[in-house]
């Protein structure tokens, strides 16, 4: 589906270049975080893909094409295959949400038949059916991001491609972001996303490409984030590391709750152990079992406000009849849909792995969700929590 093959770019007026020598293969389906530190390369990477730029050296085939061998004038056609989702959202400030999303069919001639109907239907899989009448300013950093995405998917792209999506969001906003991704991608969309969040990396278990000064220095199925792409804690302001640990609590808090009532049941027992008189190593694994439980507790509470939200939020039930449908196509996203379709299950990765056990099961890669029924009844939304009318109290990013 992407297939770099000795890939050299080399930016006029630079030394060196920023990706050197990439040999990379992405499958239909895959979920593929690109990490490294800033400037190894993962924007080059992704802006190659869109054909935003060239090699200098290398090929690069995309969707069974040959790259450069697609002339200018037909970039836009090639361009209607992929999604692309930025860190800044991009998007039309005098525009309402609907016409955002509608432009974007409208530019490639889509009939207005077809657009007043993918228009609501893909608000509403991305939880924003009743803002459609307002402005980009009107909304929080969440929303604007799924504004995004939906722009981003009301073609069905064959390919998303995500360059640090989540990168203006607060932890909570960022993990409702995630889940959308990841249940896009169980629809049968390939995503590219180059990112930063070592949690989310960490806890999705999907494959990881890592680079480093524009070569591929790791490139691992069911990966974490990793230590050479991880930024030092000591080069990290003040500000940065409580952003990092409040990110981790977050996460922690409202993806693995009962983590922390494991924490809490240990504490209780050790407490109750010292009441009757043990002493010695039970003290002391008592006093550890307390410390680990008020770590969890503090890390919980630090993150409550955020995560209270989307752990509330993170499972509601699927009703068991479902309703009428509106989408026509729920899935898969891609022209061609009957070989994603038989695809499907080989996304979802049940490899485990040391953190398998603390992955919730909306992000779990070994439990698939069944985004196709969530989007034909309408519960997609619901289900990711992100239908909620207050959602403007806990996205916190920044408003344009
Ligand atoms: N248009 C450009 N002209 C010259 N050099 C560039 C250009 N774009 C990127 N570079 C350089 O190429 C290298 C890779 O940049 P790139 O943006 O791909 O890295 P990145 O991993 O995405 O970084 P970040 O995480 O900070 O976004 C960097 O050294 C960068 O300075």
């Amino acid at each position: 589906m992407i297939l770099f093959e000795n890939v050299t770019k080399k930016y006029r007026g630079t030394a060196k270049p920023a990706l050197d020598g990439i040999d990379l293969q992405v499958d239909r389906g895959e979920f593929v975080f690109i990490v490294g530190a800033s400037g190894s390369g993962k924007s080059s990477c992704l802006r190659l893909i869109l054909r935003e730029d060239q090699p200098s050296a290398g090929k690069i085939h995309v969707l069974g094409q040959d790259l450069s061998k697609i002339s200018s004038r037909k970039v836009p056609y090639f361009r209607r295959n992929l999604g692309t989702v930025f860190q800044d959202f991009r998007l039309l400030t005098n525009k309402t949400v609907y016409d955002n999303v509608a432009f974007s069919l409208q530019v490639i001639g889509k009939s207005r038949g077809f657009i007043q109907e993918a228009v609501p239907d893909t608000l509403e899989l991305v939880g924003l059916a009743n803002k459609a009448k307002r402005f980009p300013h009107e909304l929080s950093g969440g929303e604007q991001q799924r504004v995004a995405i939906a722009r981003a998917i009301v073609n069905k792209p064959a390919i998303l491609l995500a360059d640090e999506p989540t990168g203006n969001l607060d932890p909570a906003t960022s993990l409702g972001i995630m889940q959308l991704l990841r249940a896009i991608n169980a629809a049968g969309t390939t995503v590219v996303m180059a990112t930063h969040e070592a949690t989310f990396v960490d806890i999705m278990q999907q494959r990881v490409v890592e680079l480093s000064q524009g070569v591929v220095v790791r490139d691992e199925q069911a990966g974490g984030y990793g230590e050479t792409a991880s930024i030092p804690v000591a080069d990290l302001s003040a500000e940065g590391v409580r952003v990092l640990r409040t990110t981790e609590a977050v996460v922690r808090a409202a993806l693995a709750p009962e983590e922390i009532a494991r924490a809490n049941a240990a504490a209780a027992a050790g407490a109750a152990a010292v009441e009757d008189g043990a002493g010695g190593a039970g003290a002391a694994a008592a006093a550890a079992a307390s410390a680990e439980a008020r770590a969890v507790s503090a890390a919980a509470a630090a993150a409550a406000g955020a995560a209270s939200a989307v752990a509330a939020s993170a499972a509601p039930p699927v009703p068991e009849t479902p309703e009428a449908s509106v989408y026509q196509e729920p899935q898969p996203f891609g022209e061609h849909d009957d070989e994603i379709d038989g695809d499907l299950d080989d996304t979802v990765r049940a490899d485990g792995g040391p953190q398998a056990k603390r992955i919730p099961g909306f992000l779990d890669p070994g439990r698939p969700i069944d985004p196709v029924h969530m989007s034909e009844t309408g519960n997609l939304a619901a289900h990711l929590g992100l239908d909620r009318n207050d959602d403007d109290e806990t996205d916190v990013g920044p408003v344009r």
